[in-house]
This record gives C-alpha cells, sequence and structure tokens, in this order.
C-alpha cells in the first residue's frame, strides 16, 4: 500500500519536474530572444557609418564624415545631375545612390548592399558615363550581362561584353580598343572566367590601366565571392535567388588579382544578400583593403501596412475590397492576390459584377492571354489585376498604389516581396493583407511538405495577429534588421491606432480550450481548428457540451485566442493524409503542460474595439460583453493589465 502511494507521489513530481522543464525552456528561449535584441541595438549604436546593417569592416569613417557624401558640391556633381536627367532619364536619386556614386568618383571602395529593384547599377553605370576611360564590370551571368547592355543600348550609353559566347572578331576588336584612348565604350562587362582564363584580356586590362582609361571596376553579385555567400538558410532572404539557386560561379573567388594589379582603380562591389561576413570574407578575397560599406534598408519606408480581418461568418472581404478600389483607389492601378486560380477567376468576376476594370492572372492562363493582360495593366487599360503568385515575374511598374492580400501570403518573405510591387516610384502606396482564420490551414496543408514551411506560415500569421509591435518591426526581423517604431512614422495600422489596444490575460480561455482538445484526444478523436471552435462555442453534441466549458464569446474572438494558442505553441498541428487531401487537426502543443501550473499566466494583446477594425460601432458592443468583470462567477472575464 506505502508503495502505491509512494508511486503516486513519485508521478506527480515527475509531472511537476516536465512542467518545470518546459518552464526553462521557455525562459531560455526568452533569454534567447532578448539577447540577440540587445546585440543588434548595441551593434547599431556602436556602427560608424549609417547602415542599418552589420557591415564589413571599413575605415572608421564617421557619420558626419560620410554625410559629406550626400551634397552636390563635387566637381563633377554638375554634370552627374545633368546626366541622370538626359541619359538614364531619371528625376532625382535613390536612397543612397548619391552616397554611393560622390564615393566612388572620389575613388573609395566601396561595397553597396541594396535589396533587389533599387537601382544598385546606376551606381557604376552613371559614375562611368561621367568619367574618362572604361568601366569594367563584372557579371557572373550572361542572361543579366544581355540584360544591361539591351538597357544600355536603348539610352545610347555604349558598352560591350566579352564572354564566352563571344566572336573572336567581337573579342579583338574590344581588346583593341581598351587601350585606345577614342574608343567609344563606357562600359565593359566580363565574367569572372574570362578574368580568370583569359592572360590576353589581363595584359590588356593592364595597358588600359597604366593609360589611365581603366576608371572603376564594379563587381555585381559580390557576395558570390565568399563560400558563405551561398550558405544562407534557404529563404532567409527574400531575393537569394542568387545564392540558392545557381551554383557558386568557381572564379569569383580568384578576382582578387584586380586588386592587386590596379590598385588605384576604385573597386565597387554590389549585392542585395550579404551579411557582415560574407562582405567581410569578399574584402579579403578581393584583396580591397579598407572599403566603405554602405547598407540600404529593406525598410521601405513610403509602404502603408495594415491587417483587416476576414469574419469566417460572414466574409465580406470582397465587398470590402471593391469598396476601397472604388472609394480610396478610384482611377489607381493596383494588384489584389489571391490563394488559387479559382479564387482568381471568381474574385476577379465579383469585382467586374461591381464595375471594377478588373482582370484575372493565373499560371494555367495560356501565354497569350497572361501577356495581354499584364501589357493592359501596364498601360493602364486594366486597373486591378487578380492574380496568384504566379503575378510576379518582371512586373516593373512604377505606380501601383495598392497591392492587397484576399489571402495571407505563406511567409513573411514571400509577402514583402509581393506587397513590394507598391509604390515603386517612392511614392505612398498601401499594402493591405485580409487575414482569415480558415485561410491559415488551407495554406498550411499546402506548405506541409516544405522544410520549414509551418514556421514561415506561423511567421505571417503573427505578422497579422500580432498588435504588440510595429508591423514592420516585425518584417524587420526577417532581414536581420532593426526598425524601430520611429521609423514607421505611423505607416503602420498598429502605429497608428496604438491606443485602441488593450492586453487581456486569457489564462482561463486557454484551459477550456485546452481541455476540448485533451478531451478529444481521450475519446480518440481528432479535432479541425474549425471543429474545435464549435465545440467551444457549444456547437458541438449535447454529450460533449456537458463535459466542456463553452465560451459566449465572438466568433473572431474564439478564433483569434486559438490562433494565439497555436503560435504560442500551446497547440499545435496534427497533420493527416489521405490519398486525396491533406488534413490539418489542432492537438497539444509542447506548452499545453504549463497550464497545469496555477501560476502559469497567458496573455495576448488585441483591438479595443473588439477583433473587427473595420466595424467600429458593432463590435463596440461585443467588447463590452466580452470584457464585462465576471458579476455571476462567469468563468469569461479577460483581466484588462495594461490600458
Ligand atoms: N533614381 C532612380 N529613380 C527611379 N528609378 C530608378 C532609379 N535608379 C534605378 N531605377 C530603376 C531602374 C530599374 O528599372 C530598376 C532596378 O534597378 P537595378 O539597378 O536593375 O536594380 P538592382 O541592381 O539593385 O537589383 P538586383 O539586385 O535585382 O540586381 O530601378
Ligand atoms: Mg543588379
Ligand atoms: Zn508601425
Amino acid at each position: 500500500k506505502a508503495n502505491v502511494f509512494l508511486w503516486a507521489g513519485l508521478d506527480s513530481v515527475e509531472a511537476e519536474l516536465e512542467v518545470v522543464k518546459l518552464q526553462i525552456a521557455e525562459l531560455l528561449e526568452k533569454q534567447a530572444s532578448l539577447t540577440s535584441k540587445r546585440k543588434q541595438l548595441l551593434r547599431r549604436l556602436e556602427e560608424p557609418c549609417d547602415s542599418t546593417q552589420p557591415s564589413g569592416s571599413g575605415p572608421a569613417m564617421t557619420k558626419q564624415e560620410l554625410l559629406r557624401y550626400e551634397n552636390d558640391d563635387f566637381s563633377w556633381s554638375t554634370e552627374l545631375g545633368q546626366n541622370l536627367k538626359d541619359v538614364f532619364q531619371l528625376s532625382k536619386f535613390r536612397p543612397l545612390q548619391l552616397k554611393a556614386i560622390n564615393l566612388s568618383m572620389s575613388g573609395k571602395d566601396l561595397f553597396l548592399v541594396m535589396p533587389t529593384g533599387r537601382g544598385k547599377s546606376l551606381c557604376y553605370q552613371l559614375p562611368a558615363v561621367c568619367s574618362e576611360g572604361f568601366t569594367l564590370v563584372v557579371t557572373p551571368l550572361v542572361s543579366l550581362m544581355e540584360d544591361q547592355l539591351m538597357y544600355l543600348k536603348s539610352i545610347d550609353v555604349e558598352a560591350v561584353s566579352l564572354n564566352a559566347s563571344s566572336s573572336k572578331e567581337h573579342a579583338k576588336t574590344v581588346l583593341a580598343e581598351m587601350t585606345d584612348s577614342k574608343a567609344p565604350f563606357k562600359l565593359l562587362y566580363v565574367t569572372p572566367e574570362k578574368i580568370a582564363k583569359s592572360k590576353l584580356l589581363m595584359s590588356r586590362l593592364e595597358k588600359a590601366y597604366n593609360a589611365g582609361r581603366l576608371s572603376r571596376i564594379a563587381v555585381d553579385e559580390v557576395h558570390c565571392c565568399s563560400q558563405w555567400g551561398h550558405d544562407f538558410r534557404p529563404g532567409e532572404r527574400p531575393y537569394n535567388c542568387t545564392p540558392t539557386t545557381l551554383p557558386l560561379p568557381p572564379d569569383y573567388k580568384l578576382l582578387g588579382i584586380l586588386k592587386r594589379q590596379f590598385p588605384k582603380v576604385p573597386l565597387l562591389g554590389l549585392t542585395a544578400t550579404a551579411t557582415g561576413s560574407v562582405l567581410k570574407d569578399c574584402q579579403k578575397i578581393l584583396c580591397v583593403p579598407e572599403p566603405i560599406t554602405l547598407t540600404a534598408s529593406f525598410n521601405r519606408t513610403n509602404l502603408y501596412y495594415e491587417v483587416r480581418l476576414k469574419d469566417s461568418n460572414s466574409d465580406d472581404s470582397v465587398s470590402d475590397i471593391s469598396a476601397l478600389i472604388k472609394e480610396r483607389y478610384k482611377d489607381q492601378s493596383g494588384i489584389v492576390y489571391v490563394f488559387s486560380q479559382k479564387d482568381a477567376e471568381t474574385v476577379s468576376a465579383d469585382l467586374q459584377k461591381k464595375g471594377i476594370n478588373a482582370s484575372p492572372y493565373h499560371a494555367n492562363m495560356n501565354p497569350e492571354d497572361k501577356s495581354q493582360v499584364h501589357r493592359k495593366w501596364a498601360t493602364n487599360k486594366i486597373q486591378v489585376v487578380v492574380a496568384t503568385v504566379a503575378f510576379g515575374m518582371g512586373i516593373d511598374k512604377a505606380d501601383v498604389r495598392f497591392v492587397i492580400h484576399h489571402t495571407i501570403s505563406k511567409s513573411i518573405e514571400n509577402y514583402y516581396q509581393e506587397s513590394g510591387r507598391a509604390g515603386r516610384d517612392d511614392k505612398p502606396a498601401d499594402c493591405i493583407v485580409y487575414f482569415g482564420f480558415n485561410d491559415i490551414f488551407r495554406i498550411s496543408t499546402m506548405v506541409v511538405m516544405e522544410n520549414v514551411g509551418q514556421q514561415k506560415l506561423l511567421n505571417m500569421v503573427d505578422y497579422c495577429q500580432n498588435v504588440d509591435r510595429c508591423r514592420r518591426s516585425v518584417i524587420a526581423v526577417h532581414f536581420d534588421e532593426v526598425w524601430d517604431d520611429e521609423g514607421c512614422n505611423e505607416m503602420c495600422d498598429v502605429c497608428r491606432h496604438g491606443n485602441d489596444y488593450i492586453t487581456v490575460d486569457i489564462t482561463q480561455h486557454a484551459k477550456d480550450v485546452v481541455q476540448i482538445v485533451e478531451l478529444a484526444g481521450s475519446l480518440e478523436e481528432k479535432l479541425t481548428p474549425l471543429k474545435v471552435t464549435e465545440a467551444w462555442m457549444g456547437k458541438g453534441p449535447a454529450k460533449r457540451r456537458k463535459m466542456i466549458q463553452t465560451t459566449t464569446l465572438s466568433r473572431l474572438e474564439v478564433e483569434a485566442i486559438i490562433t494565439s494558442l497555436l503560435l504560442q505553441g500551446y497547440l499545435s498541428e496534427d497533420f493527416s493524409f489521405t490519398p486525396y487531401t491533406t488534413y490539418f487537426y489542432l492537438k497539444l502543443g509542447g506548452k499545453a503542460p504549463l497550464l497545469k501550473n496555477q501560476s502559469h499566466s497567458i496573455t495576448m494583446k488585441m483591438r479595443r474595439t473588439g477583433l473587427d477594425a473595420n466595424t467600429v460601432s458593432t463590435t463596440q458592443q461585443t467588447v463590452q460583453e466580452s470584457f464585462r468583470p465576471a458579476d455571476e462567477g462567469s468563468r469569461f472575464f479577460f483581466s484588462i493589465l495594461i490600458d
């Protein structure tokens, strides 16, 4: 008998130990996240120049000294401005372009890190046009080279290339012209192999250098120099297409010869993906003694980020979208991203019915129709494209004023890229995403096979659900950046409506939900998120209703709490495969046992106006209901912790 007693005691101690272990894990996780935050902030404080990222090393040029390079009182400034307008037909510089160009024109070696499509090429093309002699451009891909040559030809800038497919005659002419002071070309594009393998090219470069005709060296996609440049975790950056999909161009690591042979020629390394340690590596490989690193932030300050909630009971997001397009975006160009080809057809038809000039776009359309839609939209004959993510490549329309996501993206990186098609002209534009509970599981079953698919999706869900922090700062984490709330300028709904949020204690709710899932488990029953929602709202079989604690919270509130529990790890996903489809069930998460601990509490921040910001007046009531003190011993009391 005494033994039984001891066994029971042991069980209970073991259970408690399990809980303590979880608590320790939780605290360690928190410690890690805080430590990393502290590190990032300290790093920013110590930064000598104004990059927002860990720079490679560089001469300690102070912020003050660097500021000088934003001026336009250099001897070349007038010519720069003139050529920017006349040759490149651009009205003004983008952030960092002028500074980079002035530094390079001053003869400084420079690494320029800038997101894709922000205009790195101009930083060597324009100096090339304004300098004597020619600029040597090293590019990893012949196709990139050809694109640039075509573009330069269209604006009448002379440029030539040398690569494996160049004809003998062409190569001969180019090589001869390199030392000819009357040679017309301003840019010479080569692949790294040419530098590494062609002694003839090196000897001509040497001659050109001695004649003072080699004015600048640009190494595009400079991260290719470092093997670490290829070791990004998949998807760490949205535009790491080069590192993950291409083999390492091996000859990049031999490019150090350039700076060794031509030390007086300023070198400009360009990339969209490199971190501090990669740049340090590149610096060593390229033999650049003290480069200055300029890093443009991924922060798109002209974009307004907003999340709207889809009500599962009565999803009228399409009406909402059509109202936005007809009022706020009247006569303005935009994209509505949807989940599936079917959605593209139906949402587009719905918008057309409301008198909006919309067209669908998806992978299953024939190529002519696709390019016709693209063309008509690009020339403003169609106002809105209702598209799947197939609508992406080659979209470079400057005046997109809104990108609306009818369904959440599968990751923050995808969202950043898709929504980033708005406001390329640097004028204000809106990025709105409609966040629906059921969409989480639609996408989840789709990405279930991808390696870190679930985690990435949950990050996206967190972006939508979390009203604790500025939306930008949530995005920033994914680019290893820190964008503080001040940098937002109220250009996100959280910052703009900061006072409309309250933190509520959801511990008891969590216990109720966990009990429902636990009970199902003990009955060997699996519950989909919808079933859990219904059970908690008292819609299940009467027998079960008696065994659980149901709630009077609104549907949106119930969904928000379940989502939050999933994000925080009190619930987790449980997939089941049939030959035809994948099912998403909820099971207990790793943190569920913590709820057995009396002192454990969970909080969640939510909109004061209920969860539906779109209909303030009606939800005001809901909130009063749900936050009403528990007068008749109700267990559904949200205690307000912070006002
Ligand atoms: N100052 C500017 N004003 C307006 N448009 C500009 C400006 N500078 C560049 N652009 C345009 C030209 C191109 O259409 C577009 C992309 O430029 P580009 O130099 O090809 O990007 P990038 O080299 O930074 O991107 P990637 O990383 O993809 O190579 O930006
Ligand atoms: Mg480029
Ligand atoms: Zn913000």
